[in-house]
């Protein structure tokens, strides 16, 4: 069995629950440790910010609802968690340089995955994150890709007939997008990868990001802590998050990911969508019940379903869980064990 099918694993908010269900209790037995709001939000007051209040005012400019004490209370807590771990990776190099007892190739990045559902607010926590990691001492190089660049092209996934599964994991160039992240963690000087438009609708070609070995660099997309496939001859290749040094699923119930889908379907009809070259022009001559029921439909058809078939079973992958409620505040936080 593979993981993606394997039930998810025991521990506190396991299973798909949805907000009115109560969670079960933490069991004994859980690799997890399950922090609730209050709890971590206690963190922060241990937590130094890296940064001023004026700049925690401008970050909240990435998202316009995106609330000031959810920032200082979920944000900055978990940003001083992962610089811990970036901290303690150049520990750990330097142990193995002792050990190997000759001098080594500098650090490689270290690779951050962050995964979820399309709209759940995945290009919102990375770029704070962003932001947030690059004012913490000792790394302020903090690069951001994005896996829509290594969607198939449109002419390809229409040839391919799978128009209709943009994001399902066969719509990617899953060798190119590994070659990427194996580049990145061999300390390559120079990696890049290329780049999507959300107007368009499609891949830029030769429009690529350029990654000069940064400390550290997110990886962020829906399908980024899937499990190596097993190939035709029955060996199982590797997997971009066997790169990741920590992994972050973003994650809320699916009725709530559905309606955010819908509210920025709708938000984007009067903006994105009427702006000249964009794919969705058509959408914008729409009535708002009209543009509704597209957005239902899209969310239905595609974006629904693929994160039951396969981005919610990679959940339990994660090295962190941040559970969202109806209104994209954390509810709690779930960190594996070490
Ligand atoms: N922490 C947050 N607080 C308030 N709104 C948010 C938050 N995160 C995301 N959103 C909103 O939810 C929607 C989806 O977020 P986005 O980051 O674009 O998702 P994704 O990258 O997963 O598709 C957007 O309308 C965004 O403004
Ligand atoms: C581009 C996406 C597949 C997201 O890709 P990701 O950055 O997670 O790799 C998604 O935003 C998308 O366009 N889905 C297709 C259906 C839709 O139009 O919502």
């Amino acid at each position: 069995m593979s993981s993606t099918d394997a039930p998810d694993l025991p521990g506190p908010g396991t299973g798909q629950t949805e907000r009115s269900e109560p969670r079960p209790e933490p069991r004994e037995a859980s690799p997890y440790v399950e922090l609730d709001r209050a709890a971590w939000a206690e963190l922060a007051e241990s937590t130094e910010s890296p940064l001023t209040r004026e700049e925690i005012e401008a970050l909240r400019g990435l998202g316009d609802e995106l609330d000031l004490d959810e920032v200082l209370q979920v944000y900055l807590p978990l940003s001083r968690l992962l610089s811990m771990y970036v901290e303690s990776a150049g520990r750990l190099h330097r142990k193995q340089e002792e050990f190997l007892n000759e001098p080594q190739p500098p650090r490689t990045p270290f690779v951050i995955g962050l995964a979820g559902s399309v709209a759940v607010g995945k290009s919102t926590s990375a770029r704070l994150l962003q932001q947030m990691l690059a004012h913490w001492p000792q790394h302020p190089s903090v690069a951001l890709v994005t896996t829509d660049g290594f969607l198939l092209p449109n002419a390809e996934l229409e040839r391919r007939g799978i128009l209709h599964r943009k994001g399902f994991p066969e719509s990617y160039d899953r060798k190119a997008l590994l070659r990427f992240v194996i580049d990145i963690k061999s300390g390559r000087e120079e990696v890049q990868a290329p780049t999507y438009s959300h107007l368009v609708y499609d891949v830029v070609p030769d429009e690529k990001v350029t990654i000069r070995k940064p400390d550290i660099v997110i990886v962020e997309g829906l399908n980024v802590l899937q499990p190596a496939r097993v190939r035709d001859d029955g060996r199982t290749g590797l997997a971009v998050s066997d790169f990741f040094d920590f992994t972050v699923y973003v994650d809320a119930a699916a009725t709530d990911i559905r309606r955010w889908y819908v509210e920025r379907f709708l938000r984007l009809r009067e903006t994105a969508f009427r702006k000249p070259g964009s794919y969705f022009a058509r959408y914008g001559a729409f009535t708002e019940d009209e543009a509704r029921a597209e957005a239902e439909r899209i969310w239905d058809t595609i974006n629904g379903p693929n994160l039951m078939e396969n981005v919610l079973p990679t959940r339990s992958r994660a090295t962190l869980v941040l559970r969202k409620d109806p209104d994209h505040s954390v509810r709690y936080v779930r960190l594996r064990k070490l």
